[in-house]
């Protein structure tokens, strides 16, 4: 992989990526920074944490100048958080050179917005419907844009956000530079890109799997009514750092939290009908780990970076593959390993392996975790942590009790109260939750998404899936972390589609998604959701 250095960019771009700490560029950073910097369009594809964000943040705070005081370049996202993120580390990337990003969404004061953007702002990150708002309020003006990213652009069509990007986009000079980002690219993406790029370069990393090959990725069969204790026992067995659960409607995340919550979890729900102060609260307390377990619709699938996720709990399985490969891929980012697991119905097996089929990876089955497994969980994880205390601290003040007792009783009748104390038993409190109806198989065929080929080159038979895990090597370089994952298919071909122009999609076109049962954030964007 390439040095930062190699991009030539300003010293003081350069000097902030160091600070972020990235040594090296990641593939689609350093396959698409040189493409950007030329000032073309661009389609980028890759993996679900690979960078995304720096690998179209990068070359467009390159390009502004210091002096600059218009709003000079516009990146859309489908939800605030992400809105807020992307925000975030556009201005860890401008720290050295100092230019000014402002977040721009729905549900916060637009008051507090519009004195923000007085401070001149030359990037601004916004979803698009307060987007639109300013614009009608004359309060951000797109005439002097050069440069626009829409990031999750896929996601945005399927929320119904194509109007507000047609109206927004008509607003930016033509002569502008687009760049369009995802982890998938359904076909109807394409219609889109016709709409707003000009002779875009593709650049496209997605190996065999487009999944991000560091998950592992699991499934257990339960019963609906089975659910919850099933994810009781699978949060002890795997006591997760961070985990999110994701829950098909904003009810069964307010059950599913309030649920959690009751048996002693330190956990909280995300989704779109909470107020914005409520939404930033729990993603600050998620991020700071005041909370370990994010219940949460699929407005948490898209693009949020929170690291120390190791675990994605589908509660319930997803409508669409595509949320499938978001969701999980809220682990397993940078490198890291992390740690997927779906809960099937046994209605819902045909749906899986549609999911399983399109993403060409499949999911070990596991049982249901034990009662034993459970406990047992749990008590690792409390003598883990007394042994970190036993080898890291002194405790003179309490090694008078400790001898006392023992001159009265067994080492370890002792040592196993204590660990019973300290594992806590959780509160037996009855928990019942709405159930919620099993979704159908939905007919696709596995080759109409992505403009890399990987889908289009086995039109899907079972023989795809090839059981490894591979992405196909990269080259090795630091900024992976399990190779012993990646090296099974071989042949060195790692990206194929490369940085050329594919675009071949072998039709059909992609099924949208149904938003029948999901309260959240699929409908069209009227919602008062993310404007
Ligand atoms: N070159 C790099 N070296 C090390 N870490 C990096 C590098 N580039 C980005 N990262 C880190 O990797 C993480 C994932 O990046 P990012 O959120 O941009 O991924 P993404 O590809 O946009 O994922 P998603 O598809 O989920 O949106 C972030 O924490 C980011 O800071
Ligand atoms: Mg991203």
């Amino acid at each position: 992989m390439k040095t930062f250095a190699e991009f030539g960019l300003e010293p003081k771009v350069l000097q902030a990526i160091t600070e972020l700490g990235f040594e090296e560029s990641t593939p689609i950073q350093s396959k698409s920074i040189p493409v950007a910097m030329t000032g073309r369009d661009l389609i980028g594809q890759a993996q679900t944490g690979t960078g995304k964000t720096a690998a179209f943040g990068i070359p467009l705070i390159n390009k502004i100048p210091t002096s600059e005081d218009r709003i000079v370049a516009l990146i859309m996202t489908p939800t605030r958080e992400l809105a807020i993120q992307v925000a975030e580390e556009i201005g860890k990337l401008t720290r050295y050179k100092g230019l000014r990003s402002l977040p721009i969404y729905g549900g916060q004061e637009i008051g507090r917005q519009i004195r923000a953007l007085k401070k001149r702002p030359q990037i601004i990150i916004g979803t698009p419907g307060r987007l639109l708002d300013h614009i009608n309020r004359k309060t951000i003006r797109l005439e002097d844009v050069q440069t626009v990213v829409l990031d999750e652009a896929d996601e945005m069509l399927d929320m119904g956000f194509m109007e507000d990007i047609q109206s927004i986009l008509k607003l930016v000079p033509e002569e502008r530079q687009t760049m369009l980002f995802s982890a998938t690219m359904p076909v109807n993406i394409q219609k889109l890109a016709q709409q707003f790029l000009k002779d875009p370069e593709h650049v496209s990393v997605i190996p065999k799997q487009i999944t991000a090959p560091s998950i592992e990725q699991s499934y257990i069969e339960v019963h609906e009514r089975q659910k919850f204790e099933a994810l009781s026992r699978l949060l002890d067995m795997e006591s997760p750092d961070l985990a999110i659960i994701f829950g098909r409607t904003k009810r069964r995340v307010d059950e599913l939290s309030e649920a959690l919550q009751k048996r002693g979890y330190s956990a909280d729900g995300l989704h779109g009908d909470l107020s914005q102060n409520q939404r930033d609260n729990v993603m600050r307390k998620f991020r700071d780990g005041s909370i370990e377990v994010l219940v949460a619709t699929d407005v948490a699938a898209r693009g949020l970076d929170v690291s120390g996720v190791t675990h994605v709990i589908n509660f319930d399985l997803p409508q669409d593959p595509e949320s499938y490969v978001h969701r999980i891929g809220r682990t397993g980012r940078a490198g890291k390993e992390g740690t997927a697991w779906s809960f099937v119905t046994p209605r819902e097996i045909d749906h899986l392996h549609f999911i399983e089929r399109i993403t060409r990876q499949r999911m070990s089955r596991k049982p249901l975790p034990s009662l034993a497994e459970a406990i047992e969980g749990k008590q690792r994880v409390t003598a883990e942590r007394v042994l970190e205390l036993v080898q890291n601290e002194e405790f003179n003040e309490y090694k008078a009790i400790a001898i006392q007792l023992l001159e009265q009783y067994d080492s370890v009748h002792l040592l196993a109260a204590a660990v019973k104390l300290l594992t806590g038993e959780k509160k037996n409190v009855e928990i019942e939750l709405t159930p919620e109806e099993p979704l159908r198989a939905k007919k696709r065929r596995p080759d109409i998404r992505s403009n890399g080929r990987p889908f289009n080159r086995s039109s899907g038979g079972g023989s795809s899936y090839g059981g490894n895990r591979s992405s196909g090597s990269n080259g090795g370089g630091g900024y992976r972390g399990r190779d012993d994952r990646r090296s099974g298919s071989g042949s060195g071909s790692s990206y194929r589609g490369g940085s050329s122009s594919e675009n071949r999609s072998g039709g059909g076109s992609y099924s949208k998604r149904s938003s029948e049962g999901r309260s959240d954030y699929r409908r069209p964007k009227s919602s008062s959701e993310d404007n």
